[in-house]
């Protein structure tokens, strides 16, 4: 199989190709055709399986044969929970779009709105957002959509958990009925399947493993450990095992900077990122470690989806998140693309249910090493990865997670033109970072990219026993 037998056409396999990819990964070779054929596609993949082209890519295709937009109009549009995502899908997009002479552009909150009201002045074709910038777009009327054709939910159930389905329904509410839905992520709940199966018209469920099911390529283990000496085993393992690059998930933003403080006091270079940080403060720390300048990143759950840090070596949990879907996006910021990586949790006592409700989720009790030095006082007990899973925690309404409200909320329920400054960070976790390059305000129609310069061939077959690739 390869991209060509999908029916792209040639601008788009140009960019592809240049892209170093040679075949379609699982996801991709359902996806694309059935996006092609203009169907509804709700689709399940493991993390780093490449599901952003999967949708991208189809949706190209499409655009590419029909009227090129019109001054404030969108035809597609794409949405995402966190600004560094709409980043980074942005710069896939204008990537793959390269040879089509089609306009993207990308929004969000806690950077200055009026540039992004003057790019949507002459319209784009594909247009990026978080929800809290696009309605406060949208009241403004900057942005319309009467000639929206697709609309896609990257990371769909976190879209449609609580704390963004209001902002969820007031875009839903101004899009015209007739229109494809796109629905791509790693996890869904039943709960929210059958909420995406109601926005959706009849779609084609395309699913390539288990519901739920971390990727392959991760080595994970949980270090049972007391909850006051984390801090000094990750010291000692980022120091002892000369972890280079490891991005580390706290569950509070005052946990992270806490945590960054210490690691910092004993030597390793770190920085924390979460929704509190100013949007300059996100992105020149995600810089910094992409580049490779610090260490350790220290984040909350902001950075848990979809961001692609080429080559990650290492996650590790320093808290176990309260909702287990999130450890399955978490550690899947490392292990991706058939690459390996490892994530390691960090587990006390008092985190047991936690540790049970994660394994009943991936149906897999994670191995256990106690590291010399840091053995626990108190034991973690054991869990039963095979009992019936429990139903879903939701996170509480109105509430995004990270502790951001809904842009209806966050504003106080007024016009937001009135209360901008709100407007600004509802939809909270955003500003962009592409896989090399973050840029604040990316906008773009076939921009450049140092991804695409003496891109390597990228293979399937190269790791085919482990590799989510090349397991079909
Ligand atoms: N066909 C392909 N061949 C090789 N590499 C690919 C291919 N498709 C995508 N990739 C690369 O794989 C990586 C992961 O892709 P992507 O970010 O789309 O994963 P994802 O499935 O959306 O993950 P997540 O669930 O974490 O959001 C990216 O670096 C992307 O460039």
């Amino acid at each position: 199989m390869s991209f060509a037998d999908l029916g792209l056409s040639a601008p788009i396999l140009a960019a592809v190709s240049e892209q170093g990819y040679e075949t379609p990964s699982p996801i991709q070779a359902q996806a694309i055709p059935a996006v092609i054929a203009g169907k509804d596609v709700m689709a399940a993949a493991q993390t780093g399986t490449g599901k952003t082209a999967g949708f991208t890519l189809p949706l190209l295709e499409r655009l590419s044969k029909g009227q090129l937009t019109k001054s404030n109009q969108v035809r597609a549009l794409i949405l995402t929970p966190t600004r560094e995502l709409a980043a980074q899908v942005g710069e896939s997009v204008s990537l793959y779009s390269k040879g089509l002479p089609l306009r993207s552009s990308v929004v969000f909150g806690g950077v200055k709105i009026n540039p992004q009201i003057a790019r949507l002045k002459h319209g784009c074709d594909i247009l990026v957002a978080t929800p809290g910038r696009l309605l406060d777009l949208y009241q403004q009327g900057a942005v319309r959509f009467n000639h929206l054709e697709i609309l896609v939910l990257d990371e769909a159930d976190r879209m449609l958990d609580m704390g963004f389905i209001h902002d969820i329904r007031k875009i839903l509410a101004v899009l015209p009925a007739k229109r494809q839905n796109l629905m791509f992520s790693a996890t869904f709940s039943d709960e929210i399947r059958k909420l995406a199966k109601g926005i959706a018209h009849q779609p084609v469920e395309v699913s390539v493993a288990p519901a739920n099911s971390t990727a392959q390529t991760v080595k994970q283990w949980i270090s049972p450990v007391d909850k006051n000496r984390k801090s000094a085993l990750l010291s000692h393992l980022i120091k002892s095992e000369s972890w280079h690059q490891v991005l580390v998930f706290t569950r509070t933003k005052h946990g992270a900077n806490k945590l960054t403080k210490v690691l910092e006091k004993n030597g390793i270079s770190a920085a924390a990122i979460h929704g509190n940080k100013s949007q300059g403060a996100r992105t020149k720390a995600l810089a910094a470690f992409k580049s490779g300048e610090i260490s350790t990143l220290v984040a909350t759950d902001i950075a848990a989806r979809g961001l692609d840090i080429d080559q990650l070596p290492q996650v590790v949990n320093f808290e176990l998140p309260n909702v287990p879907e999130d450890y399955v996006h978490r550690i899947g910021r490392t292990g991706r693309a058939g690459a390996s990586g490892q994530a390691v949790s960090l587990v006390s006592a008092d985190e047991t249910k936690q540790l049970n409700d994660i394994e009943r989720l991936i149906q897999n009790k994670l191995e256990r090493h106690t590291v010399a030095g840091f053995e626990p006082t108190n034991d973690l007990g054991s869990s039963s990865p095979s009992r019936p899973q429990k139903p879903r925690r939701s996170r509480p309404q109105g509430e995004h997670k990270d502790g951001q409200r809904s842009g209806e909320n966050a504003r106080g329920h007024k016009p937001a033109g009135k209360n901008r400054r709100h407007a600004d960070k509802a939809s909270g976790e955003g500003k962009p970072a592409s896989r090399d390059k973050l840029s604040a305000n990316h906008s773009s129609s076939g921009n450049t990219s140092r991804q695409s310069e003496n891109k390597p061939k990228r293979s399937f077959s190269a790791n085919k026993q482990t590799s989510p690739w090349g397991n079909r």
